[in-house]
C-alpha cells in the first residue's frame, strides 16, 4: 500500500442506539423522548423527520444481527449470542450528510391486532420496510406474515418501498439459492395477486451476514431513500469519464453503505474489494493514526489510500466529506496522467485524477449545501405556519 491512511481524530460514528436490553416491557416504551433507543411513540413526529426503515420478520430470522453487523461492526459470529428482541428498538443513523434515517428493529411476530401497537402511526412515516425471511427455515408462515404486513402497511402508506431479504443464504448452494428466491418470489406475488394487489412491488435480495451481500442489499435499500441519488450518479459519471476511471463508488465509511455509484454495472467482487479497502484504511489509522489522547475513528480531510493491485489496476480512496469516501478503480496509465501545467516551472503538474477529484468534492459540497438550505427553509415555513395557527386560535390578532 502506498500513500497512507493519515486522518486523525474526526468524529465518525453512527448514533449509538442505546441499550435495547434495558428497554421497558411491552411493545414500546411510551415515555416521551424514547429513552434507551426505544421509541416513545408520543414524540415520534417531533423533531427532524428522518426516513424510517423498519426491520420486520419472524422470530430468529436475523433482524437484529443485520442491524448489528451493518451499523455496529459486530462480527457475524458474535450474533450467535444475541438475545431475542422483545420490544421495538429504534436507532438513529446520521452518519453521513446524505444518509440520515432511523432503523426500527421489531420483535418477531408483531400482533397487528394488539391495541397497544399503533401500526398506522409507524407505517405513516416509513420509507422502507425490510421483511427478513430465514431461508434455512420453513418459510410458509413467514410468507403469510409478509403478506399481512405488506397489505397493512400499503393501506396506510402506499409510498413505502417493500424490500424482502431472503436471509441466511450462506448455508445454501448456488442452485438452491436461485430456486428458493424463485419460489419465495412466486408465492409472495401469487398471494398479492389473489388479493387483487398485484400492483404492490416487492424487491427481493439474497443476503447473509457472513459475506458482503448484506451490505450490498442494505445499500440498495438506502439508495432508494436518497433524493439526491440521480445528481450524485451524474457527478460520479462526469468524474470517471474525465479521469479515465473504470468504476467509482461513494461510501458511507462507518456502515460501508454504498451511497451511489456511476452508471456502469457493479459486480460483487469490486464491491467487496472496496469494503476491504475501507476496513484497511480505518484499521491501520486506528492502530497507527491516533495518539493516546485521541478517541474515535481517525478519518478526516487528509484520509486517503492508494493500493496498486497486481493486474495494473490502482485502487484510490479519498475523503469526500466527514463521513463519505470515494473508492475508484483506475488503470495505472490513467492514474499517472498529469493534469495541466502550472505557470511556475518548478511546480510539478498535479495528477489529473487529483485535480478532477477536487472539482468533484466541491460539487458534492454544493449538493449538500442545497440540501441544508432546503431543510432550513422547510423548518422556517413550518415554524411560521405554527405561529400563525397559535395566533389565530385565540391570540390577540384573532378577528373574533
Ligand atoms: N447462518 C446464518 N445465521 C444468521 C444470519 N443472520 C443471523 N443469523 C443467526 O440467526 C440467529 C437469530 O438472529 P437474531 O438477529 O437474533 O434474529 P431476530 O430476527 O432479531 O430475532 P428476534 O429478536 O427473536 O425477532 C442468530 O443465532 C444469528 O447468529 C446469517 O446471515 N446466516
Amino acid at each position: 500500500m502506498r500513500g497512507g491512511a493519515a486522518g486523525r481524530g474526526a468524529a465518525l460514528r453512527a448514533e449509538e442506539p442505546g441499550d435495547e436490553d434495558s428497554a421497558a416491557a411491552g411493545y414500546y416504551d411510551d415515555a416521551p423522548g424514547g429513552e434507551d433507543g426505544v421509541l416513545g411513540f408520543s414524540d415520534s413526529l417531533n423533531g427532524e423527520v428522518k426516513p424510517r426503515i423498519l426491520l420486520m420478520g419472524m422470530r430468529r430470522s436475523g433482524k437484529s444481527s443485520i442491524q448489528k453487523v451493518v451499523f455496529h461492526k459486530m462480527s457475524p459470529n458474535e450474533t450467535l449470542f444475541l438475545e431475542s428482541t422483545n420490544k421495538i428498538c429504534r436507532e438513529d443513523v446520521s452518519s453521513s450528510s446524505f444518509v440520515s434515517f432511523q432503523i426500527w428493529d421489531f420483535p418477531g411476530q408483531i400482533d397487528f391486532f394488539d391495541p397497544t401497537f399503533d401500526y398506522e402511526m409507524i407505517f405513516r412515516g416509513t420509507g422502507a420496510l425490510i421483511f427478513v425471511i430465514d431461508s434455512q427455515d420453513d418459510y410458509v408462515e413467514a410468507l403469510s406474515r409478509l403478506h399481512l404486513t405488506v397489505t397493512r402497511a400499503y393501506k396506510v402508506n402506499p409510498e413505502i418501498n417493500f424490500e424482502v431479504f431472503i436471509h441466511k443464504v450462506d448455508g445454501l448452494s448456488d442452485d438452491n439459492k436461485i430456486e428458493k428466491q424463485r419460489d419465495i418470489q412466486k408465492r409472495a406475488s401469487d398471494d398479492l395477486a389473489d388479493a387483487a394487489l398485484e400492483h404492490i412491488h416487492l424487491s427481493f435480495y439474497l443476503t447473509s451476514i457472513y459475506d458482503h451481500s448484506i451490505f450490498e442489499a442494505f445499500s440498495k435499500v438506502v439508495q432508494k431513500l436518497i433524493p439526491q441519488l440521480p445528481t450524485l450518479e451524474n457527478l460520479l459519471n462526469i468524474f470517471i469519464s474525465n479521469s479515465g476511471i473504470e468504476k467509482a463508488f461513494l461510501f458511507d465509511v462507518v456502515s460501508k453503505i454504498n451511497i451511489a455509484t456511476d452508471s456502469s454495472p457493479v459486480d460483487m467482487q469490486t464491491y467487496e474489494l472496496c469494503c476491504d479497502m475501507i476496513d484497511v484504511v480505518i484499521d491501520i489509522s486506528c492502530i497507527y493514526g491516533l495518539t493516546d489522547s485521541e478517541a474515535g475513528l481517525p478519518y478526516d480531510e487528509e484520509s486517503m489510500a492508494i493500493i496498486h493491485l497486481n493486474n495494473t489496476t490502482v485502487m484510490y480512496l479519498k475523503e469526500v466529506t466527514k463521513f463519505l469516501a470515494i473508492v475508484c478503480f483506475v488503470r495505472k496509465e490513467s492514474f499517472e496522467r498529469k493534469g495541466f501545467l502550472t505557470n511556475r516551472q518548478s511546480e510539478a503538474p498535479p495528477r489529473l485524477i487529483d485535480y478532477n477529484f477536487h472539482c468533484f468534492k466541491k460539487a458534492i459540497q454544493e449538493v449538500f449545501d442545497v440540501r441544508v438550505e432546503v431543510q432550513q427553509n422547510r423548518e422556517l415555513l413550518s415554524q411560521r405556519r405554527w405561529s400563525k395557527l397559535t395566533v389565530t386560535n385565540g391570540g390577540p390578532s384573532n378577528p373574533q
